[in-house]
């Protein structure tokens, strides 16, 4: 069985396993600042080599202006080699953290980019923003500084204690005393660091997450009066991570002060003990205000380590998330050897599917057989029946079984996800425009494509005059620093988006729900011509546009209830005359 050491272990060895492509990559650059700074460790440790030579002249009487002029000198030039090697190991190891945080980033969007809704159902989108800001800045410290703090306090560490010891050992192991204390306490206080430090990342991803949602309906919330409730559960969530931060400062508080208070302990040793020894001259005046040197140097390597844990702590806390992150698997994947789709015919066909979605009972779809081939295919029903799962599931958005969709009678699941995607232009009910110009926005599967194909597609979809009156025209920018467009023009730029692409099967899912009943009529019967030779799918609550499509299917609770023509629906299905007859009334009365 494992202990939790072990699995400490494991989930460390595994953390780093993220970070060593990097150090190999990048290995030249860290070697070089590594060098640098070492030497510049030496450089400082032989400082009180000179300082000792220094005090000595003077005690035994030797010494001269020139002397101590040379001593000066060679300080002076060594502290300008000091700030030289300085820079060389910031401009290359904090160079190198940059590096690393850029290639994380960039291995975190793309493989985020691959994922599917299942993912983006389990993970908001806060949560994700959070581990490439707060996690990997963690990281990026680690790699930096914390590396520097950590070559630092062990080349100084070994090094002052080797000249302590040559100048004393039995001085050097009274002033070393203390340090035991410093490793238990460190170790004891990290592991608390590091529980405390994931739960303040953790409420930092809810707090980005909240403060999105928010951003995204302010208008809701406005509308719904709900600014003073949000405000309070920002302030709730705000106090909750202040809370953690501060339990996570006072552990940190303890560590850094309990640091320099061992460190001043040791001090005390050496001042009565060093002292002593040069009462009783065993050991040189020089030799004590060197030995004294050397343990200021250690003081910092010292407090060092308490930071460098806490770095390292949070370091690898913060990788150990992304790590997840990068772990987490498409629920929704290629077959290994993927079957070539040939030239396409746009023939779809659904055979007893019956789909749940991940982390409910209830299947949203049960049973359901259609077909659907070059025409148009309609699909009404009740709202919650099923209708735009359906659409997803024919856009391959969620994993299905095997058995249950081919396309030109090929199982999708032994073609690639991208080779179906690839084959159909898919219009959302929600509608998500860029903040980009009209143009780009059409353009989006086809950047290539002419103002004359944009602005076609644009008048399939009936939006090519609305465009027109906007003061820059095609070139009219959308969205936060553009122009506001109405529920109904968003969807028709997203329709002519999805005409655009050229793509033999079309499946608008209620996307004109937001246009009034006698547009929505018009643009399906003038999609009729564009659609020649292609397959569509077409969901609407209403059902007059679809009074000319070759079959239309009614689902009722995630069943086929229904299929046939509008003629026949209306002399057979009690639920499509009804509300035929109903729409019809409506569009009257609106026409009176
Ligand atoms: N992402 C989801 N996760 C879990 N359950 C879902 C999800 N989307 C839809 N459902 C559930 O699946 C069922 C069918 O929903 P669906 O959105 O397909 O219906 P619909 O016919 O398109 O409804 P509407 O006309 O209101 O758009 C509903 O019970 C709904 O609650």
């Amino acid at each position: 069985m494992l202990t939790d050491s072990d699995r400490g272990r494991h989930r460390l060895r595994r953390a780093l396993g993220l970070l060593s492509p990097f150090f190999r990559r990048y290995g030249l650059r860290l070697t070089a600042g590594c060098l640098a700074l070492i030497t510049v460790d030496f450089i400082q440790l032989w400082i009180p080599r000179i300082i000792k030579s220094a005090v000595d002249s003077l005690q035994e009487g030797s010494a001269s202006s020139e002397s101590l002029l040379h001593h000066g000198g060679l300080i002076l030039l060594l502290s300008i080699a000091v700030a030289a090697l300085r820079f060389l190991w910031r401009y290359f190891i904090l160079g190198f953290s940059r590096y690393l945080e850029r290639d994380i980033r960039n291995s975190m969007v793309s493989h985020v980019i691959t994922l599917d809704r299942t993912f983006f159902q389990k993970r908001p989108a806060g949560e994700i923003m959070a581990l490439s800001s707060n996690d990997l800045a963690s990281v990026q410290l680690a790699c930096g500084m914390g590396l520097v703090a950590f070559t630092d306090a062990v080349v100084m560490t070994v090094a002052a204690l080797a000249f302590m010891a040559y100048i004393h050992p039995g001085l050097t192991a009274i002033a070393m005393a203390p340090m035991p204390v410093l490793a238990v306490l460190t170790r004891f206080l990290a592991a608390r660091l590091h529980h405390r430090f994931r739960r303040v990342q953790e409420l930092f991803s809810h707090l980005t997450e909240f403060t999105r949602n928010c951003l995204a309906s302010l208008r809701l919330i406005k509308a719904y009066t709900q600014e003073r409730v949000q405000l309070e559960r920002f302030d709730r969530l705000g106090r909750a991570y202040i809370r953690n931060n501060l339990k996570l400062a006072a552990i940190q508080g303890t560590l850094f002060p309990m640091s320099g208070f061992i460190g001043n302990m040791s001090l005390l040793l050496v001042l009565f003990f060093g002292g002593r020894l040069t009462i009783r001259e065993t050991i040189t005046a020089g030799d004590f205000v060197a030995f004294i040197n050397y343990l200021f140097m250690l003081t910092w390597p010292m407090m060092a380590l308490g930071w460098v844990a806490n770095l390292f702590q949070r370091g690898v806390t913060s990788l150990e998330r992304i790590r997840d992150l990068l772990e987490e698997r498409p629920a929704l994947r290629d077959p290994l050897h993927p079957v070539t789709l040939p030239v396409v015919r746009g023939q779809l066909r659904i055979r007893n599917l019956t789909f749940t979605y991940p982390g409910t009972r209830e299947p949203a779809l049960n049973e359901v057989s259609l077909e659907a081939g070059r025409g148009l295919l309609g699909i009404v029903g009740r709202t919650g029946s099923g209708k735009s799962t359906l659409c997803r599931l024919l856009a391959r958005l969620y994993p299905i079984p095997d058995g249950t969709y081919y396309v030109d009678g090929i199982d999708v699941n032994r073609l690639s996800v991208d080779a179906v995607r690839r084959q159909i232009a898919y219009v959302p009910q929600n509608v998500i425009l860029f903040s980009e110009s009209i143009a780009q926005n059409i353009a989006l599967g086809r950047p290539e494509a002419s103002r004359e194909e944009i602005e076609s597609v644009a008048r399939a979809a009936a939006i090519h005059e609305e465009i027109m009156a906007m003061e820059e025209g095609y070139d009219t920018r959308v969205g936060e620093r553009g122009v506001r467009l109405s529920g109904g023009q968003r969807q028709r730029i997203a329709l002519a988006r999805a005409l655009l692409t050229r793509r033999p099967i079309l499946i608008i899912d209620d996307g004109l729900s937001a246009v009034d009943m006698e547009t929505e009529y018009a643009i399906v019967h003038s999609l009729r011509s564009y659609l020649e030779g292609r397959t569509c799918i077409i969901v609407s609550h209403r059902v007059a546009p679809l009074s000319d499509a070759d079959e239309i299917v009614i689902l009722e609770a995630g069943r086929v209830a229904a299929r046939g023509t509008h003629r026949r629906l209306l002399e057979t299905n009690g639920f499509y005359a009804a509300i035929a007859r109903h729409q019809a009334a409506r569009r009257t009365a609106d026409g009176a």
